[in-house]
């Protein structure tokens, strides 16, 4: 860690070209998400707009089926008053949140979402493992539910993309990794058409450096929060998180 701070390796290439003098140019249009999606994070560039072909064209156009918006902050509580759990150091896992993604992502395959167009993006490695193990076992063995594109971290899925990201971000003690603002632009901009991020929505809100995108000014664009109710979920028996077959 020390090593990684004294080499300034934290620093991407961009950086240091542009530390260098080499000329840039701003991105200045994207053209992937919806407007709206959008909104999340074009807050970290000069003057960040959209393509033309995100506003008119159809399949940007249509609203999400069984969803009411096509990006939900949905805030999840304690399950059986435990939130974040670190079974070992650095490898933190939320079994409600997991609940609550591969819930989501069955009702979207029953509503007829294509699970390859449906990505499970998670901001550590225990949740991840915790997720693909209640996929395989609860979705993996039905032809009718299958399992989503990719289960995988938001480090890993940079530079790529999906229609549907369901986005668990884990911690409730502390913001931990997503405080980087890097992490939080490429956790938030790689979905198309619709973005479902679970969390505990008082303590991503209350962090200075992520306010842009937790507590949006415009009311028009405000993410609509899903306060859960204080119902009693089911009791779940999670599996060992070391026999994790897929890929990602
Ligand atoms: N000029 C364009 N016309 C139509 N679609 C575009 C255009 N530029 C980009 N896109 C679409 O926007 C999406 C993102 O493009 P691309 O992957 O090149 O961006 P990127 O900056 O590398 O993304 P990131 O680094 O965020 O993953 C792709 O789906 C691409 O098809």
């Amino acid at each position: 860690m020390a090593f990684q701070k004294f080499c300034n390796m934290e620093q991407s290439l961009f950086t240091r070209l542009v530390r260098l003098g080499v000329p840039t140019v701003d991105l200045d249009a994207q053209g992937r998400a919806r407007p709206g999606i959008a909104s999340l994070y074009n807050w970290r560039y000069k003057k960040l707009g959209s393509l033309s072909h995100v506003m008119v064209h159809p399949e940007y156009k249509k609203p999400n089926a069984g969803f009411v918006f096509h990006y939900q902050l949905i805030d999840v509580q304690d399950f059986n008053g435990v939130g974040e759990s670190e079974l070992n150091p650095f490898f933190y896992q939320n079994l409600r949140e997991v609940e609550y993604v591969v819930a989501t992502f069955m009702y979207m395959r029953l509503l007829g979402y294509p699970a390859e167009k449906i990505s499970v993006l998670i901001t550590y490695n225990g949740q991840k493992h915790l997720i693909r193990d209640v996929i395989k076992q609860r979705c993996g063995r039905n032809q009718f539910i299958g399992t989503p594109h990719k289960v995988t971290t938001v480090d890993r899925y940079q530079g790529q993309q999906n229609d549907y990201i369901l986005l668990s971000l884990v911690r409730t003690k502390t913001v931990g990794h997503l405080r980087d603002v890097r992490r939080l632009v490429v956790a938030m901009s790689r979905a198309r058409l619709g973005l479902y991020v679970f969390g505990r929505v008082s303590l991503f809100s209350n962090c200075f450096e992520l306010t842009p995108t937790f507590n949006k000014a415009e009311p028009l664009e405000t993410p609509p929060i899903i306060e859960e109710k204080k119902e009693e979920m089911l009791e779940t028996q999670p599996v060992e998180s070391q026999d994790v077959k897929m890929e990602g």
